[in-house]
């Protein structure tokens, strides 16, 4: 089967017309409350648990019947064969020409008779044990990630997350961004001797990332540093460039791996070096769990697929355009950051995969903070606020800490926040009154270790895979990226220059303002 060409719009199969007609007659007026009053068991049939991964689905605007209907939408749009192509190695991301393959990193040795297994864990093997080396090393005690998008978001997001299993007696900083404040903070605690720079990008061109590692190692020279073998390690799928750079260590990947789907690669280095070599494999144990359960559970039971359905539904008939995460434990608090790449990236497409216009809405805004934060910030706007906002509880059932009360209080505020949503408060006088019938999805981990934290990432990917696929798009490119690239080459030299030819008269304006 040839992707894009033989998957009908979402919009017009039966599925969708009955949808359409399910919502205009009954979903506009859905009322939550009502449900659980007459379905005893909605608690028990709305939820669902994947590997390493539990989630109540029963607060969503949900009855049997649009679920049903989801998975019959799912089922017209060739979503089953769309998942097994991209399983079986067939090159889904059409607008490269590549496949898509990061479950493979993921798959243990022997696992899938795929060509390039045997070279992902001669590179996995490789690269654990340079972290271990590392690890072992004391007189390194600090690593600086410097990569953006996919190369940053992702490795840090894991080294904040599993802060609790990490090698004691060595620091992680992640500089991303171009603006020299960042780096130049960085460089003002480390020193060259007890410094091991990462340069992770998959393709060794990207211009903030070139332009970190070229100050930083013009830094690292100006400070007396020796032996840049030793003090700078490439991460990328471009060997060569990264020779060229003269860094001699390097581990590679491959281009089927997307930069947002990368941290299983050499990318997580900087993730190994801090949990180690047996932490890093269970983390991509629960991966692997999670690839295994979307792959194989049926649609009623897969949670990836229900999610990623949950989303269209939203998107297209509630006509919802933004998601809220709160993961109520501080070391997620990096994951709405990472979610937004991951799914804004891969959806916020306005073509199909064959380039036609799509008239249907695609990915909604991901926002968050972690709780009980962002209670004290914008649950206002979602308790009374005049849009309304799914939001994502994660709550993780056993605290890594033994400070009494504090996680009775944590967990506590996330149910009482998703119950606030959903029952609401009638009150006579306006300002207190709280209409309730708010969705929220409510996620529970047993605790957050490399496993249950594999699984959690990979369930997000499956589930943007999902509604990506529903809705016809390649979710694997980003041609979206490209322009402002072009436009800013163009305009570096005309800071310097002051020359506003040809500029439209705000950008003119703007530039004249910079140079002061
Ligand atoms: O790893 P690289 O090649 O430096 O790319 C960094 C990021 O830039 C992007 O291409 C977007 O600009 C992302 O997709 C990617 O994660």
């Amino acid at each position: 089967m040839s992707y894009g060409t033989s998957r009908p719009h979402c919009d017009r199969t039966v599925a969708w017309g009955l949808l359409r007609a399910h919502y205009d007659a009954q979903g506009r007026a859905f009322d939550l409350r009502d449900e659980f009053r007459i379905d005893a068991k909605r608690f028990e049939s709305f939820s669902l648990q994947a590997p390493h991964v539990f989630a109540d689905m029963s607060k969503n605007l949900v009855d049997n019947h649009v679920r049903s209907l989801m998975m019959e939408l799912a089922r017209e749009c060739g979503f089953e064969h769309h998942r097994a192509a991209m399983f079986a190695g067939e090159p889904v991301n059409n607008t490269e020409q590549r496949a898509v393959k990061h479950w493979l990193l993921r798959a243990p040795r022997g696992s899938s008779g795929d060509a390039d297994l045997a070279e992902v864990h001669a590179t996995l093997d490789a690269m654990l044990a340079y972290a271990q080396r590392v690890r072992a090393d004391s007189k390194i005690t600090d690593v600086v990630n410097i990569g953006i998008g996919g190369s940053d978001l992702g490795p840090q997001m894991a080294v904040i997350a599993l802060a609790q299993f990490a090698v004691p007696g060595k620091r992680f900083h992640f500089v991303s961004n171009v603006d020299g404040h960042e780096l130049d903070a960085v460089l003002r605690q480390v020193k060259p001797e007890s410094t091991l720079f990462l340069i992770a990008s998959k393709t060794f061109t990207t211009i903030e990332t070139m332009t970190n590692a070229r100050s930083a190692r013009a830094w690292f020279e100006s400070q007396g540093g020796q032996d840049i073998a030793r003090h700078f390690a490439a991460l990328t799928t471009n060997v060569a460039a990264a020779g060229e750079f003269g860094i001699a260590t390097t581990f590679g990947f491959w281009d089927w791996v997307g930069g947002r789907y990368s941290m299983w690669s050499a990318i997580g280095l900087p993730i190994a070096i801090a949990i180690g070599a047996d932490n890093f494999r269970a983390m991509l144990g629960g991966a692997h769990e999670m690839d295994r359960h979307f792959a194989t559970a049926p649609l009623f039971e897969n949670l990836p697929a229900r999610l990623g359905l949950l989303d269209v539904w939203y998107r297209n008939f509630h006509g919802f355009t933004s998601r809220s995460i709160a993961p109520y434990h501080s070391a997620l608090r990096r994951l709405p950051a990472y979610l937004q790449q991951l799914e804004m990236e891969s959806n916020g497409k306005q073509v199909d995969a064959q380039g036609r216009a799509l008239s249907v809405g695609t990915s909604p805004v991901l926002w968050g903070e972690p709780g009980t934060n962002g209670q004290h910030a914008y649950f206002q706007m979602l308790h009374q606020g005049t849009d309304v906002v799914p939001v994502e509880f994660i709550a993780v059932r056993d605290a890594a800490h033994s400070l009494e009360g504090h996680h009775e209080q944590l967990l506590a505020n996330a149910l009482a926040q998703a119950q606030a949503l959903m029952q609401g408060k009638p009150d006579a006088g306006g300002h207190k009154n709280f209409p309730g019938n708010r969705p929220s999805t409510f996620f529970v981990l047993d605790r957050l270790d490399p496993a249950s934290f594999g699984a959690l990432v990979a369930m997000y990917e499956h589930r943007v895979f999902t509604s990506g696929s529903i809705w016809g798009i390649n979710s694997f490119d980003q041609w979206g990226v490209e322009l402002g690239k072009v436009l800013a080459k163009d305009i570096a030299p005309r800071l310097a220059s002051g020359d506003t030819q040809g500029l439209d008269a705000s950008t003119a304006g703007l530039l004249a303002k910079l140079r002061g």
